[in-house]
């Protein structure tokens, strides 16, 4: 199977190798085509890789009926409707690491130039004046910066601005002391920040929580004479407000990275002389770019490989550890959700999972997706996927609840699997076992053993003599050959079940004649 791949944005061809060097992967360059956009050709692609120019819509998204993973070459996914693409069952990736260091650097060479007037002192120049008296800066040294947001590039600013011996003051609602002591910078409010900084940069996403967290109201608890950085995203900082507070002497200078509206173009900020401003290039170099783009590239690959992926953002992300212990059980999981919901003739209205054994020390969120993806898809098929499994779930009222069991009935691992309609209670577990890989270990109350096969005949039946060769009688009749038998009991003369996995599919006329063995409660073929 060949994957196609469209790249909507610029994005750096050195970056992009390792998409280039897969023999199954085919690349076009939306730069390449005339007179379409990108939801006019979507729907050819199983992968788009964009940077912040393209918007993806819901529209677009639903566009690309074969989109399976969106690249983002960079870190902000706001330009990405990231809802709709779980929805839909996308998953949204994104280069994390790879272009901290250029915005960090490129946030201090705006702070530098904005202390010391560079853009507009250059500009004079090149206009044809010397004027020295116009362009008098300020030190960084002994000044407070204001940082807020101190992830990777927040944190990245703070190291340099130690290098120039500014004192630094944090806001960040996952910093910790602790954290902050490491740095050397002290962790502080909102409200600290405000009232000490001399200079104050923004380094967060933007959320519903962000969208103009610095309005009037803020500026009027800032210092007069404040300096403002913006080289994350516009909005943070309401436009009209960074305006008011420059008009009035709050705000000494502001230096601007990106705006609200991107291309900026007739911008009255940009008119202010106070104001410094680049057109959204903070990671734009060499290093960082190629980095964004390999990274993406690497992810996408393995996603269309089915491998395990790293910085999805629509799923949660999870260590290198958990995953490493979990992957050997996804499989099991899947199938034991595919069985399970075949147990049941009713709607499912909830499934509980519980995990047993050394499975309950971990974080099982990731497994539990796999389950009910086994579950879910067997009636829904291929719209359900890990990414939007939840999200399925809700859509058709089925609840869900995760427990931690500490019996695991003597298994070193157990993942039971419980799924209630009107009529009662089903349940199913697995297990792995050391050297035999995935067991099915019990159905409701009857113990077995068995590979979760391809073609599975599950029969309820009374314990009296004679049921198992009448069973492989029926089934030698119609061409069914038995690849493995189990049977199990709860008590001798009582219910009793029958659990075969067979060679071939099988057929209506078999299934009757079974059904009409006298004995038999109930025949369930379970298709894996
Ligand atoms: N100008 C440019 O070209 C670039 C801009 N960016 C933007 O920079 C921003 C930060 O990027 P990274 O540091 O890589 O992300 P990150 O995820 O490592 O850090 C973001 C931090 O913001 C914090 N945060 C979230 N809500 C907050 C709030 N209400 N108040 C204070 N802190 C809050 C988070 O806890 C997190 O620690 C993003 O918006 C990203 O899109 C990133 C790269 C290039
Ligand atoms: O990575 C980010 O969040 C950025 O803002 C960089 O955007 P860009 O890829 O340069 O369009």
């Amino acid at each position: 199977m060949t994957y196609q791949i469209l790249v909507s944005d610029p994005v750096s061809a050195e970056g992009l190798q390792p998409l280039l060097n897969q023999d199954n992967i085919q690349v076009d360059y939306m730069n390449e085509f005339t007179n379409v956009t990108v939801q006019d050709v979507i729907n050819r692609y199983d992968a788009l890789i964009v940077r912040s120019q393209t918007t993806v819509t819901k529209e677009l998204l639903e566009a690309g009926t074969n989109l399976k993973v969106i690249g983002r070459a960079g870190v902000g996914v706001d330009n990405i409707d990231l809802e709709a693409a779980t929805e839909q069952g996308i998953i949204v990736v994104n280069a994390p690491d790879g272009n901290t260091i250029s915005t960090a650097e490129h946030t201090f060479a705006m702070m530098m130039a904005l202390a010391r007037h560079i853009p507009q002192a250059y500009q004079t120049l090149m206009n044809g004046k010397w004027d020295r008296k116009s362009f008098k800066g300020v030190e960084l040294h002994r000044k407070t910066l204001g940082i807020i947001g101190m992830g990777r590039i927040g944190s990245e600013v703070a190291r340099r601005a130690k290098a120039c011996r500014m004192t630094i003051i944090a806001y960040d609602p996952f910093l910790t002391e602790e954290r902050a002591d490491k740095l050397g910078i002290t962790k502080g409010s909102l409200e600290d920040i405000y009232a000490t900084s001399d200079f104050i940069t923004v380094h967060t996403p933007l959320t519903k929580e962000t969208k103009h967290m610095i309005d009037d109201n803020a500026f009027t608890k800032m210092k007069q004479g404040v300096r403002i950085l913006n080289c994350a995203r516009g909005g943070i900082i309401e436009e009209g407000a960074l305006l008011r507070a420059i008009e009035s002497g709050i705000v000494a200078g502001a230096a601007l990275d990106v705006f609200e509206k991107e291309p900026a173009m007739d911008h009255p900020l940009l008119d202010r002389p106070e104001v410094i401003a680049t057109p959204h290039l903070g990671a734009s170099t060499e290093e960082a770019q190629t980095l964004v783009a390999q990274d993406v590239s690497e992810e996408i690959i393995a996603i269309l490989n089915g491998e395990s992926f790293k910085n999805a953002v629509n799923m949660p992300t999870i260590s290198s550890e958990v995953r490493r212990a979990l992957q050997p059980y996804y499989l099991l999981g899947e199938k034991l959700g595919e069985m399970a919901i075949q147990l049941v003739t009713e709607a499912p209205m909830k499934v509980t999972v519980t995990y047993g054994g050394e499975l309950s020390d971990f974080d099982t969120a990731s497994l539990t997706r796999r389950i009910m993806k086994g579950l879910l898809s067997y009636h829904l098929g291929d719209k359900v996927n890990i990414v939007n499994t939840f999200h399925m779930a809700k859509t058709y009222n089925l609840t869900y609840s995760v427990e931690h069991a500490t019996s695991s009935l003597g298994f070193k691992n157990l993942i039971t699997v419980t799924i209630e309609t009107q009529q009662g209670k089903r349940s199913i577990s697995g297990t792995m076992l050391a050297g035999y890989g995935p067991r099915i270990i019990k159905i409701d109350d009857y113990s077995i053993d068995m590979a979760p096969e391809d073609h599975l005949l599950y029969i309820q039946h009374n314990d009296i003599p004679g049921m198992i060769g009448l069973v492989g009688t029926t089934l030698g009749k119609h061409q069914v050959n038995i690849a493995t038998m189990q049977v199990g009991r709860k008590q001798e003369g009582g219910e009793a079940i029958m659990m075969l996995s067979i060679d071939s599919l099988f057929n209506q006329d078999a299934f009757r004649d079974l059904e009409q063995i006298n004995h038999i409660h109930s025949v369930k073929e379970i298709r894996l």
